[in-house]
């Protein structure tokens, strides 16, 4: 990338190549694709999510923090499983006017979680698009064969713990939005700060292995990804709603309007764990909270009944109901229950 327009291979070799500079079998990004030996004893966990300006992330948000959401809902899918994250592919599908600027800013970005993770990205696709500014990434990771965690193990009578704080994404995208009034500009950064990096549990999710039956990550809203993990292991599930973990600012914003509670239920963008585990693994949980300095909390129980089915229990012991319980792509009025 010298002088005026990145060039595509320019823009590989100055922005991409050097976070593969680690890992030998990425052949420096000069190749037509990457080689990773098989490791005996582990299996590759491999996951795929994308973000789309205007749909994941506003059009204006810094690109180093743009690239640094995308490693990091992508991190936080491995962490679900139990594994460990290892490499990274991007697909980038770049506006034609995109500049200088906004891509070595985004390869800061980048850069910085590759390091932060100690992760490497082994390749990729670099396109234009005459539409919004798309971006893909493949992760892999690794876990001890046969022992990650599924959505499906749930068993009947598990209590269902979730890590950090719930709604703080959806809040802070309100913030961004001009819609939270009240609450202190320092919250009010958090809450924006929270939507725009989150915090995967990747430490958290291998030290679950031994400990959680059924687990995912939250993503498009509390409710609609518990009654998926709940689908998965033929349960159902009731939770509390008071149970439910908030940060400061989160409850400082619920204070002032309870009808916010919709976006801490189906608001989504937390990208924290939601698990279950036995009743009997509360204490070692609790150690382990203190041990990673991750708030862990447990906000229900699945059940039998139907399958799939989650009710949310007020404060005063009467069902809240939730129309649609997290973010949908297709279909549904609004895109999300808030
Ligand atoms: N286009 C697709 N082709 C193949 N598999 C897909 C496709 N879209 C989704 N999937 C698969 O469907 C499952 C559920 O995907 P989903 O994106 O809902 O999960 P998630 O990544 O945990 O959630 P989120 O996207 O909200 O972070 C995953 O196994 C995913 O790999
Ligand atoms: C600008 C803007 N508007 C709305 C949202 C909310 N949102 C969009 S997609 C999604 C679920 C996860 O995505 P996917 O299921 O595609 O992985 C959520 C909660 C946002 N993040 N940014
Ligand atoms: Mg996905
Ligand atoms: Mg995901
Ligand atoms: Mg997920």
């Amino acid at each position: 990338m010298t002088g005026g327009a990145p060039d595509e291979f320019g823009l590989i070799a100055e922005l991409f190549a050097p976070l593969a500079a680690g890992f030998p079998g990425a052949l420096g990004l000069a190749d037509d694709a990457a080689f990773i030996a098989a490791e005996p004893g582990f299996d590759t966990v491999a996951t795929m999510d994308s973000m789309v300006a205007g749909v994941h992330f506003l059009p204006d948000d810094p690109p180093d923090l743009i690239a640094r959401k995308l490693i990091r809902v992508n991190l936080s899918d491995l962490a679900a499983k139990g594994a460990e994250p290892r490499f990274l592919m991007l697909s980038a599908a770049f506006p034609r006017d995109v500049g200088q600027d906004w891509l070595r800013a985004f390869g800061a970005g980048l850069a910085e979680d590759v390091r932060t993770f100690g992760i490497h990205l082994i390749g990729g696709d670099t396109v234009s698009t005459p539409g919004p500014l798309t971006l893909t990434l493949t992760a892999l990771g690794r876990v001890k064969a046969g022992r990650g965690l599924k959505r499906s193990g749930a068993k009947a009578g598990d209590t269902v713990w979730v890590s950090g704080s719930i709604g703080d994404g959806a809040l802070g995208l309100k913030a961004i939005r001009g819609l939270l009034t009240g609450i202190s500009a320092a919250y009010g950064e958090f809450l924006s700060g929270r939507y725009r990096l989150p915090h995967p549990r990747v430490s958290l999710g291998p030290r679950l292995l031994d400990l959680a039956h059924g687990a995912m990550d939250v993503s498009d809203g509390l409710v609609q990804d518990l009654g998926h993990l709940c689908r998965a292991s033929g349960l159902a599930a009731r939770i509390e709603a008071a149970r439910i973990p908030l940060s400061p600012a989160a409850a400082a914003a619920l204070e002032l309007d309870q009808s916010l509670l919709a976006s801490v239920l189906t608001g989504g963008d937390d990208y924290e764990l939601l698990f279950t585990a036995s009743a009997e693994a509360a204490e070692t949980l609790a150690d382990l909270s203190s041990q990673l300095g991750v708030a862990l909390t447990g906000i229900g129980r699945v059940e039998p009944g139907d399958t799939g089915k989650v009710t949310v229990i007020g404060a005063d012991g009467r069902e809240i109901p939730v129309v649609q319980g997290g973010w949908r792509h297709f279909g549904g009025g609004s895109q999300s229950g808030e």
